[in-house]
């Protein structure tokens, strides 16, 4: 049986290079090895260049041909020594005289003819093929170079392309081998002969297609072709950093691969291999540890892969434009598509893809940029009357458009790849122009915009080959709960990485002064030296840039830890671009009516995700639950509690004599209350918290609507910091003090409450006694605790409990709707 290598010019670019092919050839233990060589890297172009010269009448030709010359001298005296440099230095000398010759009535006619230059340039082949032979030669084997213009006849085609005559090329091989047995040929690439015996080359991608050639007239057990990497990959190494080495393709989806510009194998090379089931292994010279690609037709157990994937890989072409041909006149009018396409092949452009609706109203099909123009006018030039008249509407060019293409020979019959394909472009915010799948189902072809195909491969490659879910965040606000987030981060990323598969990438950190950014994630250990130290000015748009425009992660959340509603007024736009948005910032839901319902009506229109449980109750789940009652259909009567863990803590704490001012330097101090305390003890904050759960009711109302109890001294009100403020509070410590009295003298306990009376569509805020037995007289700490008040829950209402403020707990809901937006966009539950 015999086996087939093809080496291409870098694998033989050098004497080391050429013996350590010389090496793996002879360990191949096939019975009978077929090699086939392309030139030395560099010559073939070398070549054209003489003639290049030759033509122009350039002189030069000749110190041209001398380097030539002089590079295949010294690579045969270093590797040969003896008769065989001698009768190969004598063969190249009648050679380069020969060429001189044929150079020579170049420059005097000024024109080379097809045959005259396919005749120079293979002399590359003819070299490399004797060098490696004579190498092979004197390690003691016995080995023939075959010159494969003697063997290997093909035909011309209009489209710059050759066939191979298989029958004639047959018998001139048995001939040759009747004349040169060998169990070792090395046999030159590229060249070939016609019918009539003049010498011609097999166009782009040559040698590996005389390789494939010559497996199939061998009927070869296996075609291997050396090249410089490692085999097939996933996706293109360069624009996906987690691309995989594919162990096995079928011929199909190695042709729709390497049709979609991935560097493979020219399609044409698959065909004459494919007809007998000849493997093709494409392996790495410089690693012969990787086992490398093959292709082959599937056998039942070929799924090997490490994820068992219905998608092979996937593949991008850029630099297209859309043609889209619309008008009511070519619905069933039969001839329409044939008048659209042949007037495209007048032009000469190559049609990439078609789309076309069953409505017929529209063609669209990409073609090159830079042909679009031309296409364009001859076609409306060709339905010049029809679009007159109205049957045709337009002709439009959609430029700038790339073509992504999901390859996979088990795409066929396997429901759900296409949604889920279509599903990780939408939720990386990828706007899909056309679609085209033939019925093979091999490939589905989708055309987005240019600037958005990296990131769209990104996004299906994760999603379809790593199932790794990556977000690229933003950290705005590093105070008390951005910086425990960050924590929090730093701690739980390798676990969530390796057990869960999501990759979470801290790509900035602001705060109102200076940002801290990131390519590849911030190292959370030293953020805060990284920030001192790195930090430029802070720059909101430059920042949502970065976080943002890093395309080699498809999915962006910019977390606002920050109280600020100048944040939180940039959040409609974030999420327009595609940024979900994750805050514990009540701004946003309880700012004016008008932004909010516009906020919700684009979120809820978009596969953008807004999360904020955390604004109410920190990170007990009271917005989930509040969402898991509404949207199972049950009815809120009324949501009551305590909202506050500031000003729970301070009425849990306020007794035995203590101050009130004290207590409330306590909640401070502990992280409980807001940047500004006032606005904890004004009720604005409640306030806030039962606009959000109104609001989730559906109820429309404004922060005004409600207004609060305030337990901030009037006199103190107007002041501007505060820290002042907290200095002026011992003041009215006595006052408090009576107040205290007067509740504990009833038998009660001071609460600060707020109610969502949704059946009578109002709101409330206040401070309340309450019987010493009642529940929420048995708090403690920051202890929130909300009664939902329900049709279902009538009699005995759902109660949540359990600290409502602080760092931890904030952060931690925070960080659970990180996880919840990973898993909507994804990742394993
Ligand atoms: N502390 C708690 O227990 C809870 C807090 N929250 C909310 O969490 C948010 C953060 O609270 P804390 O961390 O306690 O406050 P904090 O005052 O410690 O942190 C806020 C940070 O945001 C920064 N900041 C303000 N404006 C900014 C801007 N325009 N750009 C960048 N950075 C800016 C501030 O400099 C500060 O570092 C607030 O919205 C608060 O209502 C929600 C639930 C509980
Ligand atoms: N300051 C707030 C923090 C949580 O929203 C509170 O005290 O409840
Ligand atoms: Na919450």
């Amino acid at each position: 049986m015999w086996s087939v290598h093809k080496f291409g010019g870098t694998c033989v670019g050098c004497p080391d290079r050429i013996k350590s092919v010389a090496e793996i050839v002879v360990k191949d233990v096939s019975e009978r090895k077929l090699v086939v060589v392309s030139a030395m890297s560099k010559v073939t172009d070398m070549m054209y260049d003489l003639i290049k010269r030759a033509q122009s009448r350039d002189e030069s030709f000749l110190s041209a041909l001398d380097a030539v010359l002089e590079k295949h001298t010294s690579t045969a005296k270093d590797m040969l020594e003896g008769d065989d440099l001698l009768s190969f230095l004598s063969r190249l000398h009648d050679d380069i005289n020969n060429l001189k010759a044929m150079l020579r009535a170049i420059y005097i006619a000024g024109h080379a003819t097809e045959s005259f230059t396919d005749f120079v340039v293979g002399y590359g082949e003819l070299w490399s093929a004797q060098m490696l032979s004579l190498v092979i030669k004197q390690k003691g084997y016995d080995c023939k170079w075959m010159d494969t213009r003697d063997v290997l006849v093909v035909n011309p085609t209009s489209s710059n392309q050759v066939d191979p005559d298989f029958p004639e090329s047959e018998r001139r091989l048995d001939k040759w081998f009747s004349n040169n047995p060998s169990s070792i040929i090395i046999a030159t690439g590229f060249i070939a002969t016609t019918p009539d015996n003049i010498p011609t080359t097999l166009k782009r991608d040559g040698s590996d297609f005389s390789a494939a050639i010559m497996g199939a007239l061998l009927r070869a057990g296996q075609v291997t072709i050396w090249t410089d990497v490692d085999g097939v990959y996933s996706a293109d190494p360069r624009k996906v950093s987690e691309a995989v080495i594919l162990h096995t393709l079928s011929y199909q989806e190695a042709w729709e691969m390497s049709y979609f510009g991935a560097n493979v194998l020219h399609p044409r090379t698959i065909i004459p291999v494919m007809r007998y089931d000849i493997p093709i292994v494409i392996r790495n010279v410089f690693n012969l540890a990787a086992p490398g690609t093959k292709i082959c037709r599937p056998s039942a157990d070929d799924n090997g892969e490490h994820v068992q994937s219905p998608v092979k890989g996937f593949a991008t072409i850029d630099n297209l434009a859309l043609v889209n041909v619309e008008g009511t006149g070519m619905a069933g009018v039969p001839g329409t598509a044939s008048a659209i396409f042949s007037t495209v092949k007048d032009v000469g452009a190559n049609v990439i893809m078609i789309s076309q609706a069953s409505s017929e109203h529209s063609v669209c099909f990409a073609v090159p940029e830079k042909e679009v123009n031309s296409v364009a006018e001859a076609l409306r030039s060709r339905f010049n009357r029809a679009l007159d008249a109205g049957r045709l509407s337009q002709v439009a060019i959609i430029p700038n458009c790339s073509i992504l293409a999901t390859v996979g020979q088990k795409m066929a019959s396997t429901p759900g790849v296409s949604a889920t394909l279509f599903n990780a472009l939408a939720k990386a915010n990828i706007n899909i122009r056309a679609i085209a799948q033939g019925c093979s189902e091999y490939n589905i072809t989708v055309v987005v915009k240019r600037d958005d195909c990296i990131k769209a491969l990104r996004a299906v490659h994760s999603r379809f080959y790593l199932s790794r879910t990556t977000l690229s965040m933003g950290i705005i606000g590093p105070g008390l709960i951005g910086a425990t987030l960050l924590d929090q981060l730093r701690d739980q990323t390798a676990e969530l990485k390796e057990k869960f598969n999501i990759d979470l990438r801290v790509m900035g950190i602001t705060s109102s002064k200076k940002m801290l950014l990131s390519d590849s994630g911030i190292d959370l250990s030293n953020w805060k030296e990284q920030q001192s130290e790195q930090g430029k000015a802070a720059d909101m748009q430059k920042f949502v840039q970065h976080v943002h425009g890093n395309h080699f992660i498809p999915n962006t959340v910019l977390v606002d830890c920050t109280a600020d509603s100048y944040i939180a007024s940039h959040y409609y736009d974030w999420l327009r671009k595609g940024i979900h948005i994750i805050t514990p910032n009540k701004k946003a839901n309880s700012g004016p009516l008008d932004q909010y319902l516009k906020l919700r009506s684009l979120q809820r229109q978009s596969y953008t995700h807004y999360f904020y449980e955390a604004t109410v109750g920190a990170g007990l789940p009271i917005i989930s639950t509040l969402r898991g009652l509404l949207e199972t259909g049950d009815k809120i009567l009324s949501i009551e509690g305590i909202f506050s863990g500031t000003l729970s803590y301070i009425f849990n704490k306020f007794k035995g004599g203590r101050k009130f001012s004290e207590v409330v330097t306590e909640a401070k101090q502990a992280g409980y209350t807001e940047p500004d305390p006032r606005d904890d003890l004004s009720g604005t904050d409640v306030a806030r918290k039962v606009i959000i759960l109104a609001r989730e009711c559906g109820m429309k109302l404004e922060l005004s609507d409600i207004p609060p109890e305030s337990l901030v001294p009037e006199p103190l009100r107007a002041i501007e910091s505060a820290e002042e403020f907290m200095q002026q509070l011992p003041h009215f410590d006595e006052d408090w003090a009576k107040k205290l009295q007067a509740a504990d003298g009833a038998g009660e306990v001071l609460r600060y409450v707020g109610v969502v009376d949704v059946t009578n569509e109002k709101g409330l805020v206040k401070l309340k006694s309450y019987k010493k037995d009642h529940p929420f007289a048995q708090l403690s700490g920051s202890d929130n605790i909300i009664l939902f008040t329900t049709e279902r829950y009538k009699e005995q209402p759902l109660i949540v409990r359990g600290p409502g403020a602080g760092a931890e707990v904030t952060a931690g809901g925070v960080f659970s709707d990180i996880l919840r937006l990973a898993s909507y966009l994804g990742a394993p539950s």
